[in-house]
């Protein structure tokens, strides 16, 4: 692993005391393997059932680097980051190399950039750095994950350990690709496709793009008003102290909050509907709607745990709360009325 930023940078990160502790383990008997899916070029494939919330893999990053670089005027980025590779194991340079790059070269952009801006997933650096800095990162199996509208799969890093995983979003079926989304999927169709050719160079052709005209349209219209409700919902607490009352968006109620979860779950788009759910949960109580708060606070632990994995330290904690173990509390969200719990989101 190299931290290409600045030399100051790179001694930063080596003095992390984190590099004596082992990375978590990732799950003993992988459940996916690696293949090629035509014109995607490699992808990720479901060996056996993956239940909701089950770590999918977990690793540290194969490199790491800063978004804007501190280059000398005479330096390319491109050449920056050619330094950089020469000076990592002949192993780790081979897997790098081996991963994708869907960029054309250019005078600006070698193939060794181009392949970290065709595999780069965000992460953060641990206290004491800024937490909303985001900085560019390289895995080796973790980048064959391939892009979909409506993912199955929760990409999240932990600057504690400084570990990338994906964790299953809903059930994934043996023989299902494994995938995530690298864009804003709440958009409408238009402006995600846009970004996936821009920005990542393929037209895409998942479930949800190939719609007919119109679904295509329905679809759209139930994005936008979820991006949008999303979006107010963002701004106005963007500020506010963790512990103060979530504000909400002018007019919103619990009932639309929960037309939004459902067009939401309808899209297949489980990390809005985590963010919906909650912000219902805030509604209900604001109407002094007791039932439906508690109702759906069962939902938001079951959206929690896909999200966060099963090991989640929140997860536990509701699961002590009921008594039950997180392995019981899992079962008996998944074997629960499907009104009461959530659809599973199931194909
Ligand atoms: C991070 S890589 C994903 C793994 C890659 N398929 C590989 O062979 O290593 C991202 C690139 O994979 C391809 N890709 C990912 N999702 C795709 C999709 N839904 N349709 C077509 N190509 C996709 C694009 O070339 C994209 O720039």
């Amino acid at each position: 692993m190299v931290y290409i930023d600045s030399l100051k940078g790179v001694q930063t990160v080596s003095a992390w005391p984190l590099w004596t502790q082992p990375a978590p383990p990732p799950p003993v008997h992988p459940p996916f393997k690696i293949r090629e899916c035509g014109d995607k070029g490699l992808g990720m494939f479901a060996l056996r059932r993956i239940p909701r919330g089950d770590v999918i893999v977990s690793q540290r990053p194969l490199l790491f680097s800063h978004p804007c670089l501190h280059v000398h005027a005479d330096q390319t980025v491109s050449a920056f980051y050619e330094s950089a590779l020469a000076g990592l194991s002949s192993d780790t340079q081979s897997a790098f190399n081996s991963l994708r790059n869907a960029q054309l070269e250019t005078e600006d952009v070698s193939r060794i950039r181009g392949i970290v801006l065709t595999n780069a997933l965000g992460t953060q650096l641990p206290p004491p750095h800024d937490p909303t800095a985001n900085y560019n990162a390289v895995f080796t199996s973790l980048c064959r994950a391939n892009h979909d509208c409506s993912p199955n799969a929760h990409y999240s890093f932990s600057a504690e350990t400084f570990t990338g995983r994906l964790t299953a979003l809903r059930a994934i079926q043996a023989g299902e690709e494994i995938t995530i989304g690298y864009t804003d999927i709440e958009f409408p169709r238009a402006q995600r496709r846009q970004v996936l050719a821009t920005k990542f160079n393929f037209d895409c052709g998942c479930e949800t793009c190939c719609l007919p005209p119109k679904k295509a349209s329905e679809s759209d219209t139930r994005r936008a008003a979820i991006a949008a409700f999303l979006i107010r919902l963002n701004e106005l607490n963007a500020d506010i102290a963790e512990e103060a009352e979530p504000l909400f968006p002018e007019g919103a109620t619990l009932a639309r909050a929960s037309e939004l979860l459902r067009w939401a779950e309808g899209e297949r788009l489980v990390e809005a509907a985590y963010k919906l759910t909650m912000t219902a949960v805030g509604l209900a109580l604001k109407e002094h709607n007791m039932s439906e708060a508690i109702r759906l606070t069962l939902r938001a632990i079951n959206y929690l745990r896909a999200e966060e994995g099963n090991d989640s330290p929140h997860f536990a904690w509701f699961a002590r709360e009921a008594g039950l173990s997180p392995e019981q509390m899992a079962t008996k969200l998944d074997s629960s009325d499907e009104e009461m719990m959530g659809p599973n989101l199931n194909a």
